[in-house]
């Protein structure tokens, strides 16, 4: 299992936290692993071009310093969905850039965590979606329920459609995004039971939000 692919309940469920955290959780497993966001709405313009606050949270995890281009082959100025930042731009994107910059990544580590951007149906333009990026790279995936009144549908949900597309679920983590909402036991349980892929953690709120914070809630043992 070199790499993994992680989509979430929704945009802002706590995907980077947790890709953050699964990466410092495998790098303590003695794992070289780097971190990739093939496609980002929502970037800042800098000398050196546009950048993304998840792609360098992503890179800054990774065990070596890395081209950006690379970590995120596809970016975009505003945050808005990414088939309409890439429309405004005049951009198609396209699967071949994304599987050269993941093989090149691949070629210098033994892992790549790739978080995917929203959902996991977010469309990328007319003939491509989200999923079809795990199916490209031929990655499994790790399903961030971000916990919230609510969750437990859009969990389900996205767990039905990762069904449908063939990739496998290895994993998911319940991610407390609601500091007002303490994951109750009910809805955990709820989850742990409806969700056939081992929980690989449960991350409470947190002020301090770092890679190694996230990743004392993490047990990465059933992805090795
Ligand atoms: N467990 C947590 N404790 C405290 N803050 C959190 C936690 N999880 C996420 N957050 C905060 O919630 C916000 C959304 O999280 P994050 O950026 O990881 O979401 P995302 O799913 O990656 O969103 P996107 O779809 O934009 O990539 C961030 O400001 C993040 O710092
Ligand atoms: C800008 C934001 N933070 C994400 N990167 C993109 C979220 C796209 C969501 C599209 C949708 O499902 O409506
Ligand atoms: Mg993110």
């Amino acid at each position: 299992m070199p790499g993994l692919f992680v989509t979430g309940t929704d945009t802002d469920c706590g995907k980077t936290a947790v890709s953050q955290g699964l990466i410092a959780a495998l790098a303590a497993r003695e794992q070289r692993v780097l971190g990739m966001k093939p496609i980002a709405s929502g970037c800042v313009e800098t000398a050196d071009g546009l950048r993304n606050d998840d792609a360098e949270r992503l890179a800054a995890a990774g065990w070596c310093e890395q081209p950006y281009a690379r970590i995120n082959p596809y970016a975009f100025a505003p945050a808005i969905a990414p088939h309409v930042a890439a429309a405004e731009a005049g951009v198609e994107i396209a699967l071949a850039p994304i599987r050269d910059a993941y093989r090149a990544l691949c070629d210098e580590t033994d892992w790549v965590v790739v978080e995917g951007a929203g959902g996991w149906r977010v469309p990328l333009g007319d003939r491509l979606s989200m999923r079809d990026l795990p199916r490209a790279l031929d990655l499994p995936v790790v399903l961030v329920v971000g916990v919230k009144l609510g969750c437990i549908n859009h969990a389900l949900l996205t767990q039905d459609s990762i069904r449908a597309s063939g990739c496998p679920l290895v994993g998911w983590v319940a991610n407390q995004v609601d500091p007002t909402m303490t994951a109750s036991a009910a809805t955990l349980d709820t989850l742990t039971r409806a969700i056939a892929a081992p929980r690989l953690g449960v991350i409470p709120w947190l002020d301090q939000l770092t890679p190694a914070s996230v990743a004392a809630h993490l047990d990465p043992t059933p992805l090795l």
